[in-house]
């Protein structure tokens, strides 16, 4: 169960970057952290983390890929949106306004450089093979892919120090993650919310009833989440009484969350969270004046979520051994027939 918080904590992650090592007592005090934070938030804020790009940079990466052409981008479609391509599970999806009008959204999804094997199914006769390579937009025309690899590497090292951290918290050996780490099907997803006409802008209050969302409440599937979000606003995490709770911008953080597959892993004692986000309003917010980059709302919001994902055959079970298991691929399946960006898809 989340707890009735009225703000994220922050949790200082300094040490894991440590040229010198932390010491014991750093990991010590930040594994209780964590364990603390998802037992109660499921949701945090980690500051002065191991990355080598700045959010500027980021964010510049996401905003040139969504400024492609509409042609260039849909040459990255996923197969779901155009028949003759053969990636189904990386690659873009564009908004989907006649499906869901407060899922308004594109995304560009990535899994790791290197081509995993491929694994043997679960499910031989699916049309998503979880394990295919990347696609790119020609290097003519987007500079970015050897800088996103690195950022999706450097994001997978940030998540894999994490779980050794959770899983001492649990009362296990700091190397009980090391098979989820076996050609894990990881996923950087760079996502843009076109700003909407209608919306207010992501700091001002509304009544419930009348809020405009670009991201409908969800809880993530997984293991664990971590976030870059701009400063644009308008994600709300939910606490216990059911007030959606304002996540809004910190320089150079990462929001960072427990998935439900990570929920069960932990036997209930972290909490995969509600979150949702307000669609942007086509007028700057005041938090990106205050940031000075009142353009990033003119143009809807950019956030890229790396979401931390065992590999495809996996086994995923209880750290108390006593709720049988699943194998992560099979998972996976199940919860893409519930999201958006693959919904065209009927029989899937
Ligand atoms: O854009 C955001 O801030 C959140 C995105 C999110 O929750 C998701 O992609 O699962
Ligand atoms: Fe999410």
């Amino acid at each position: 169960m989340t707890t009735t918080f009225s703000s994220l904590p922050v949790v200082d992650v300094g040490p894991l970057g440590s040229p010198s090592g932390a010491s014991k007592d750093e990991l010590a005090a930040l594994s209780n952290r964590l364990y603390e934070v998802f037992a109660t938030t499921g949701f945090a804020y980690l500051v002065n983390v191991p990355l080598s790009y700045k959010h500027e940079e980021v964010f510049k990466m996401s905003r040139e890929f969504f400024a492609l052409p509409e042609e260039e981008k849909m040459k990255l479609s996923k197969r779901s949106f155009r028949r003759d391509h053969h990636n189904t599970y990386r690659g873009y999806f564009p908004t989907q306004p006649e499906l869901a009008n407060d899922n308004l959204k594109e995304g560009f999804e990535m899994g790791p450089a290197q081509p995993i094997p491929t694994q043997s199914t679960t499910s031989p006769s699916s049309k998503f093979n979880l394990a295919e390579p990347n696609v790119w937009p020609d290097a003519t025309i987007f500079s970015f892919q050897s800088q996103l690899e690195t950022l999706y590497a450097e994001l997978q090292t940030l998540a894999s120090k994490l779980l050794s951290l959770l899983a001492v918290s649990l009362g296990k050996p700091e190397n009980y993650f090391a098979p989820y780490l076996n050609d894990s099907l990881s996923t950087l997803r760079l996502l843009h919310y076109p700003a909407v006409a209608s919306a207010a802008s992501g700091s001002k209050p509304m009544e419930s009833d009348e809020v405009k969302l670009s991201c409908t409440p969800h809880t993530d599937s997984g293991i664990l989440t971590l976030l870059h979000q701009d400063s644009t606003g308008g994600l709300e995490v939910r606490n216990s009484t059911g007030e959606w709770v304002a996540a809004p911008y910190i320089p150079e953080s990462l929001v960072v969350n427990i998935g439900d597959l990570m929920a069960k892993v932990s036997g209930g004692r972290f909490v995969a969270t509600m979150h949702r986000v307000r669609a942007p309003g086509l007028r700057p917010s005041a938090s990106s004046i205050a940031s000075q980059n009142s353009e990033s709302s003119a143009l809807g919001r950019i956030s890229v979520p790396f979401f931390f994902e065992p590999g495809e055959n996996c086994l995923v079970r209880s750290v108390d051994g006593d709720e049988g298991f699943v194998l992560y691929g099979e998972h996976v399946r199940e919860k893409m027939k519930t999201w958006v960006e693959f919904q065209d898809d009927v029989d899937n």
